[in-house]
């Protein structure tokens, strides 16, 4: 799978580049099913039309650039890289990471659709039942194919929800700020899964994730998916650490970058207890 940074000054560049696809539209942190979806009826459709597949996101994530200061910061589910390589084992041939920024925010819809979808070769535009675009979000899917004269053709996919409730990146972040880590993964369909790095102290989470509440949690350490260890680390409320307690045998994850599976939080604690724990 090729990764393209499309911005304002390499636009043509690539929309000569480009050969007939399916795309698949939206910002997709965290890949959920909700996403999947979408994606895998871009595949289908891709298919069925023997065309290349591509997903066209954006990065930052908008709330970003149009947040007013003084917000709280946005918390990112996963770096791009991750993000990419999700999007690679669905089939995806071209990933596009438009830059967001207030130029691009301020293109009219259907200045986005003729310069980024019709010049872009798109034959086909899968997004869910809530996609919008352009200035103040006032494209929306169902007038995609108007913005496009008629020249592309526009698949809207069904909200995918949970015990009624859109599945949703929103609703995965607010779950991990709140500790619930078991309720998450049957949302995402998985667990969620941070990398992080040893510094001497604690474990650092790698940049692009979001440090679940605090607490102490259940969790599978592992280095480059062979070696695993079920163990328990502790996150207090004053920094962004990730305590590993004593009971940890690999001592050898702590030289490389690892990754964490979070599986439950176990208790809700703030400090350290330091009866049955202690940070090595
Ligand atoms: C060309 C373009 C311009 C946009 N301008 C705005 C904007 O002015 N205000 C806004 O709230 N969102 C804007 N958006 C963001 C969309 O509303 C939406 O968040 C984004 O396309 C990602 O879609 P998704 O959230 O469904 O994944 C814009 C999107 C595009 C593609
Ligand atoms: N639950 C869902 N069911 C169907 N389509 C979805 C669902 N969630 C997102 N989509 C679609 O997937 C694409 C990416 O959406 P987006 O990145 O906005 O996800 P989101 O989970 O709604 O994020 P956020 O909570 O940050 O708004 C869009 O085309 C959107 O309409």
């Amino acid at each position: 799978m090729k990764t393209i940074h499309l911005n304002a000054s390499n636009l043509t560049y690539w929309t000569n580049q480009s050969t007939p696809n399916v795309m698949a539209l939206g910002f997709f942190d965290g890949v959920h099913h909700g996403h999947k979806k979408v994606i895998q009826t871009a595949a289908n459709i891709a298919n069925e039309k023997n065309v290349a597949l591509t997903v066209m996101s954006f990065f930052p994530h908008p709330k970003t650039v149009l947040s007013k200061t003084g917000e709280q910061p946005f918390h990112y589910l996963m770096p791009l890289s991750k993000k990419a390589s999700i999007l690679e084992s669905l089939g995806v041939d071209t990933f596009y990471v438009v830059t967001f920024d207030k130029d691009f925010l301020s293109l009219l819809p259907e200045q986005f659709v003729s310069k980024y979808l019709l010049d872009m070769n798109v034959v086909h535009v899968v997004a869910g039942f809530d996609f919008s675009y352009g200035y103040r979000g006032t494209g929306h899917i169902d007038r995609l194919r108007r913005d496009a004269k008629n020249k592309i053709d526009v698949t809207k996919v069904d909200k995918v929800d949970f015990g009624g409730k859109k599945i949703s990146s929103t609703w995965i972040r607010e779950l991990i700020s709140h500790g619930k880590m078991d309720k998450l993964s049957k949302i995402l369909g998985r667990y969620y899964e941070t990398e992080v790095q040893w510094n001497g102290k604690y474990l650092q989470l790698s940049p692009y994730y979001m440090l679940p509440a605090s607490g102490y949690y259940k969790v599978i350490l592992s280095k480059k998916n062979k070696l695993q260890e079920e163990t328990e680390v502790f996150i207090p409320e004053s920094d962004n650490g990730i305590y590993l307690l004593k009971n940890t045998k690999h001592q050898f994850f702590f030289k490389e970058k690892c990754k964490i599976t979070w599986i439950r939080q176990m208790s809700m604690a703030h400090t350290l207890h330091s009866t049955n724990a202690s940070i090595i």
